[in-house]
């Protein structure tokens, strides 16, 4: 159709359009005022009107009018008149052949209609929109409904009564008003040619919104143009929607491509079965990185995910472990951490070193709007990475940053309440973190808490903390410059080894098994009787996942009290509960990524082995010899016996003295009798006054406070 002439549109598919929304409309019913006309449904009853769908992309607006007026004309006839009609809207469900990626939306598509996917980088306040203006005529008294299609210029209309033809006004009481949001919708880092190039994104405005403020969406609008300036023909091109779908969880599409294709069903559990597959497969996830086998068989688990578990009242529990690497400069954490972030469309990288805290989590700003009064939400890498995983590099948090990560990586959501919008946003992501230590080298003999700057409660959110150091060491440095050279060679030869595929006894397992795998094992897609819930609606509630048999259940509880006795008595505290629950998902990811129904005694041992890995570098006291779990985010029961001999010695010589004051090099030479050096003392000092425990009244003394 060259041009779109509603006569002989009407005449060609009127019949056919009035039949189809008559079914729809006896079918389902009308939810938010939107019917929604889906066009492949109709194609498919109607595949000989197959122009239906080209003539709509071209043409949206018109054939909305149309559709509107046939759609009135079915509705009364089945329902009878209805002030409500003049409500409704009309949405463009499925076109076909219209998708476009939002880099690729221009000035040839203005007034035409597109379907893009994208994520919400800013999103309005929920505004009234005037969709059906009133117009009445101040002569004859005639009424016209006009549907508004450009937000930005309100039509003049005359009188189409005969011999009036007048000026008519708009009667804003009588005009009808709709939800309107506007939004701003970036692309998404997976579908852009170059994911290094800066993402693009797109103003749209979401007509019938029932307020969305974060995630993965798919959008299907008209491109409409709005002038910058009034003397300047120059528009600023924006999408008019009212039709926009959250994506189905990530899970559900990439297990539906898994379980619609047997042959990979079929590699993958053939893998499952291979001994020892998950130190292969987790070897393999960061191939550019030679070393930190443990590191990368955790990360490999993090991956993995826990099991999906609700309490009762439907809470979640959460699956996601964190983990943290302290490490030495240059050892390759911002490589690992880039890797993570690229594996998965859900998993988000960011540098804290450039990010907020609102910026990892949601900010709620003042920015300038077609709409509204300026509010934004704007949601950070804890909410792009829900489902995923969010890679944090140089984390450094004080304690403003540290409100917003805190309950982002407990409860896994993230509440907004500002500038009138309150909303919760899901962050159900794992935390892949990794700083330096503030003196740039980890000291083992130091509590983790002083080397970092992380505060205790967030510090004690990660099930794993690694401390990756730099040391020297010939045979590890000749193997790791061998890997880097050798990676290097390949990625100038293209002749791919390291970095190429695996052949795990003749499984050839490249990035793309791989990451099947993995989600193939995270969603527990494995157990036959979740495919019914994966190719259909997925209720999460029902899933079936690995539980512990008995014999795991044994080998963590005899574990955990095993380590509790040790802290006995006056001897420091090993573990908490914090690191049970920590094993016991470890357990699970580790049973599910061998594709296991249970978790059994392997799985239990090795959850085990990885936080006792952990617990011997960052918790382990040289001074006792034993482990204290206050090394990491308190002060190790060695410090504490050390204060305690420091304020001692304050007290005794405040005490000999008029003025009740110590002073510091004498606290420091009656130190040293109890072996604590001139350094150590004066880092005792500095925690002691931090805590509050002394204070200094003079430079250089000291009184009990
Ligand atoms: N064990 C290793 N195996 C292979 N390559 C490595 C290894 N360690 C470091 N590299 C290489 O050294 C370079 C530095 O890595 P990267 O930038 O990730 O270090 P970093 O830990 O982030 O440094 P910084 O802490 O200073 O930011 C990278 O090109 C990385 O590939």
């Amino acid at each position: 159709m060259v041009e779109f002439d509603e006569e002989t549109f009407l005449s060609l598919y009127g019949d056919k359009i009035r039949a189809f929304i008559k079914d729809c409309l006896s079918t389902n019913l009308i939810k938010n005022n939107i019917f929604e006309f889906d066009i492949e449904a109709f194609l498919r009853t109607y595949p000989e009107a197959c122009e239906v769908n080209d003539v709509i992309i071209e043409y949206p607006r018109k054939v909305e009018d149309v559709l509107n007026y046939l759609f009135r004309d079915v509705y009364v006839e089945l329902f009878g008149e209805d002030k409500e009609i003049e409500k409704i809207q009309i949405a463009f469900k499925n076109p076909i052949g219209c998708e476009k990626k939002i880099e690729d939306i221009s000035s040839s598509d203005i007034n035409k209609l597109v379907k893009f996917e994208g994520i919400i980088a800013k999103a309005g306040k929920v505004c009234a929109l005037l969709k059906k203006a009133c117009y009445v005529c101040p002569k004859c008294g005639n009424i016209r409904y006009i549907t508004i299609h450009n937000y930005f210029e309100l039509p003049k209309i005359k009188c189409n009564n005969e011999n009036c033809g007048s000026d008519m006004v708009l009667d804003l009481e009588e005009s009808s008003y709709i939800n309107i949001q506007e939004l701003e919708i970036q692309q998404p880092i997976d579908l852009m040619k170059n994911p290094d190039d800066p993402p693009r994104s797109i103003k749209v405005f979401l007509e019938n919104s029932e307020g969305i403020y974060s995630g993965r969406v798919d959008v299907v609008g008209t491109v409409m143009k709005k002038r910058t300036r009034p003397n300047l023909p120059v528009f600023e091109i924006y999408v008019k929607s009212n039709y926009i779908k959250l994506n189905e969880s990530y899970q559900k599409i990439e297990v539906r491509d898994i379980l619609n294709n047997p042959d990979l069903i079929e590699i993958l559990n053939e893998l499952g079965k291979k001994k020892g597959i998950i130190d292969i497969l987790s070897q393999y996830l960061i191939p550019q990185i030679k070393g930190y086998e443990i590191v990368k068989k955790a990360i490999f688990l993090q991956q993995i995910k826990g099991c999906m578990k609700f309490l009762p009242d439907g809470t979640p529990l959460r699956r996601d472990s964190h983990i943290l690497l302290i490490t030495d400069p240059g050892i390759g954490k911002s490589t690992m951490l880039r890797r993570i972030a690229r594996l998965f469309p859900q998993n988000a990288y960011a540098s804290v070193t450039t990010a907020t805290g609102g910026g990892l989590t949601a900010n709620v700003v003042r920015e300038s709007t077609e709409i509204g009064d300026g509010w934004v939400v704007k949601p950070g890498v804890f909410v792009r990475a829900n489902e995923g995983t969010a890679c944090i590099d140089e984390l450094t948090v004080d304690k403003n940053v540290m409100k917003y990560i805190l309950e982002a990586m407990e409860s896994q959501t993230i509440h907004v309440n500002k500038g009138g919008i309150n909303v919760k946003l899901p962050a159900k992501c794992a935390v892949l973190a990794a700083c330096n230590p503030k003196r740039g080298r980890f000291d083992p003999n130091m509590g983790v808490i002083e080397q970092i700057d992380i505060p205790a409660p967030l510090l004690s959110r990660f099930d794993l903390i690694f401390p990756l150091k730099d040391k020297p060491d010939r045979s590890k440095d000749a193997e790791i410059a061998e890997h880097i050279l050798n990676t290097h060679i390949e990625t100038a030869t293209k002749e791919f080894k390291i970095l190429g595929e695996l052949d795990i006894d003749g499984i050839k397992v490249d990035e793309r098994i791989l990451k099947n795998y993995i989600i193939y094992a995270r969603t527990c897609a494995y157990f036959e009787e979740n495919h019914t819930l994966y190719l259909g609606e997925v209720d999460e509630k029902k899933l079936k996942t690995p539980y512990l048999t008995d014999k795991a259940k044994k080998i963590i509880k005899d574990y955990y009290i095993n380590m509790r006795k040790l802290g006995e008595g006056d001897n420091p505290i090993p573990i908490t509960a914090r690191q049970l629950e920590a094993i016991i998902r470890l357990s699970e990811m580790h049973a599910k990524a061998r594709l296991s129904r249970k978790v059994e005694e392997e799985d239990a041992k090795a959850a085990i082995s990885i936080i006792e890995e952990c617990l011997k570098q960052i918790a382990y006291d040289p001074e006792t010899g034993t482990f204290d779990i206050d090394k990491v985010a308190g002060t190790p029961k060695s410090k504490m016996q050390k204060m305690d001999v420091i304020l001692d010695i304050i007290k005794e010589l405040s005490a000999l003295n008029d003025n009740n004051l110590a002073a510091e090099d004498e606290i420091i030479e009656k130190a040293q009798e109890y072996g604590i050096s001139e350094i150590e003392c004066e880092d005792l000092l500095e925690k002691l006054k931090k805590n509050g425990e002394i204070f200094s009244p003079r430079f250089g003394y000291y009184r009990i406070t």
